[in-house]
């Protein structure tokens, strides 16, 4: 209930509203993260847009996000309802579950498998997936935007599902792409009006506005499959004895009980539990090691810079591995600066606000959806002056070490509070090998495409909750003869032949 001193504080400031249908017709449909960032330049850093049936509050800086999303996040951590979610059937997953006492049973099993040190032992995975991808540029460069997807996408599915039959491989990452695109083009603010009216989901999928209905019969199937194939594959390769210990198959030995039966409810979790974990990793990792790929091409001095540290901390007779990285700080530096000058999930996931809330004199009312503007928060001048411009150095001191005192993208990258992104660490660690692998072997240039056009490039990201690069370049080379022979040598290894993508 709001008191009533809450009741006469004014609400934050916005976009003029209209009787009725208050903001409805200025709501941004395409690049929200643009229009919200130039109505936060007039109005500030918070922002009330007014919409019938749910107020929006959208987020434009860092320092309020800390404030309200990091500091109050006891009322601040739910999740709006999604109309298109639904009608997708993508409930049992609890990225969008509200804040309750199911979302944290689930949020804790997921940690237990992706916490920093839990993700270390992936890291033998996540290399050889690497060094595959190393391999396939060598062979077939013009496909290298495929194999960089498969990265993800493979290295998560060998971690939750054990697999490693090609076969199997590529039709999950299949699964997993088009599942997600369902919350891609779905979540997407504005992109639906029957999120914004929920009474249109009822609108006949021939009708006109019938588009959600029509989406929902699309995408149902791809949603259900992606949840339950790759799982009951797990359960009935333990009913074989023939499982590869993964996510999946421990948490079935932690939840089952002694005769090894799992309960319909355990069974509910466990499966929900791995496809989130599937679902959610691909395409946001892939978009980020995409954006690296622009950028090494767009700013070569920054390449150089990053090849020259690798020269000197790795040298050329080896490929970098995981106890290389924390000497590579230029890498490092670069990889931070990947998430903040493209951030792949320009505008998070939204938060609901579960109480009442006042801040700096504004009434902020229960049920507000809270949109954290994390594009422009990446891009304010004030923390990082010429935001549009790659440039790591911005996040090294005098003396080339991590400069503690500049804010670190990856705490507005990830999201806030305790929702913060859940694969966090995962998604660093693939990150960070992937780039310094990269670097350490090949020359990345625009390059020319199909027609022998230059290609020209662009930070520009797609415009979906998931923002993918718009480009890509073409021309990647291995960058001397020892690098060319470094590649080779992989796949003389043992590990190599077996690993199926
Ligand atoms: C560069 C890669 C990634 C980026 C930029 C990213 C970003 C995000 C963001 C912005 C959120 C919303 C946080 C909020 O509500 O404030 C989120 C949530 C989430 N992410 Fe990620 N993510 C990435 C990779 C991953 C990976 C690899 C996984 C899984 C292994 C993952 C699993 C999740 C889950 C489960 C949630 C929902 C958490 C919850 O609702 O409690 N993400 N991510």
């Amino acid at each position: 209930k709001w008191s009533s001193s809450k009741r006469q504080l004014p609400l934050p400031p916005g976009p003029r509203r209209k009787w009725f249908i208050g903001n409805l017709l200025d709501f941004p449909t395409t690049r929200p993260w643009l229009a919200f960032r130039d109505w936060s330049n007039e109005h500030g850093n918070l922002l009330f847009i007014d919409l019938p049936f749910r107020p929006i509050i959208v987020i434009g800086s860092a320092k309020v996000a800390n404030d309200l999303l990091d500091n109050r996040s006891t009322i601040y951590s739910g999740r709006p309802y999604s109309v298109m979610m639904e009608l997708v059937g993508s409930y049992w997953s609890f990225v969008l579950m509200p804040y309750n006492s199911i979302w944290r049973t689930q949020r804790r099993y997921f940690h237990d498998y992706f916490s920093r040190s839990a993700v270390q032992d992936y890291q033998t995975i996540q290399l050889q997936e690497t060094h595959t991808v190393l391999v396939r540029m060598l062979e077939s460069p013009e496909q290298a935007q495929k194999w960089i997807r498969n990265l993800p996408g493979s290295s998560i599915i060998r971690v939750v599902y054990g697999a490693r039959n090609a076969t199997q491989m590529r039709h999950y990452i299949y699964l997993a792409e088009r599942g997600l695109e369902a919350a891609r083009k779905a979540l997407v603010p504005g992109a639906f009006l029957a999120e914004l009216i929920p009474i249109m989901k009822h609108i006949p999928s021939w009708l006109p506005g019938g588009a959600a209905r029509r989406f929902a019969a699309e995408y149902r199937p791809i949603v259900a499959e992606m949840r339950d194939r790759a799982f009951d594959e797990v359960k009935e390769a333990m009913a074989n004895g023939k499982a590869v210990p993964s996510v999946a198959s421990r948490l079935i030995e932690d939840l089952q009980d002694e005769a090894g039966n799992l309960t319909e409810e355990a069974d509910e979790i466990v499966r929900g539990i791995s496809a989130v974990a599937y679902g959610t990793a691909a395409d946001t990792t892939t978009a980020s090691s995409e954006a690296f790929m622009v950028a090494m091409a767009m700013y070569p001095d920054v390449q150089r810079r990053g090849q020259a540290e690798l020269d000197r901390i790795v040298g050329p007779s080896r490929l970098p591995d995981f106890n290389d990285l924390d000497s590579l700080v230029y890498v490092r530096a670069i990889m931070m600066e990947t998430l903040r000058w493209m951030p792949t999930v320009p505008v998070g996931v939204a938060h609901q606000l579960d109480e009442d809330d006042i801040y700096e004199g504004y009434h902020i009312p229960k049920g507000s959806v809270v949109i954290a503007n994390i594009w422009a928060m990446l891009h304010d001048p004030d923390d990082y002056p010429e935001p549009d411009i790659f440039r790591p150095e911005r996040f090294l001191d005098k003396h080339g070490n991590i400069d503690t005192s500049v804010r670190d993208p990856i705490n507005i990258a990830f999201g806030f509070g305790r929702r913060v992104c859940a694969g966090n660490e995962f998604a660093l660690s693939v990150l960070n090998i992937f780039m310094a692998s990269m670097l350490h072997v090949y020359e990345i240039k625009p390059g020319v495409d199909v027609s022998g056009q230059p290609v020209t490039l662009t930070s520009e990201g797609s415009d979906e909750a998931i923002s993918s690069p718009m480009t890509f370049p073409r021309h990647i080379k291995p960058r001397s003869p020892h690098a060319e022979q470094l590649v080779r040598e992989i796949v003389l290894s043992e590990d190599f032949a077996d690993v199926a993508t």
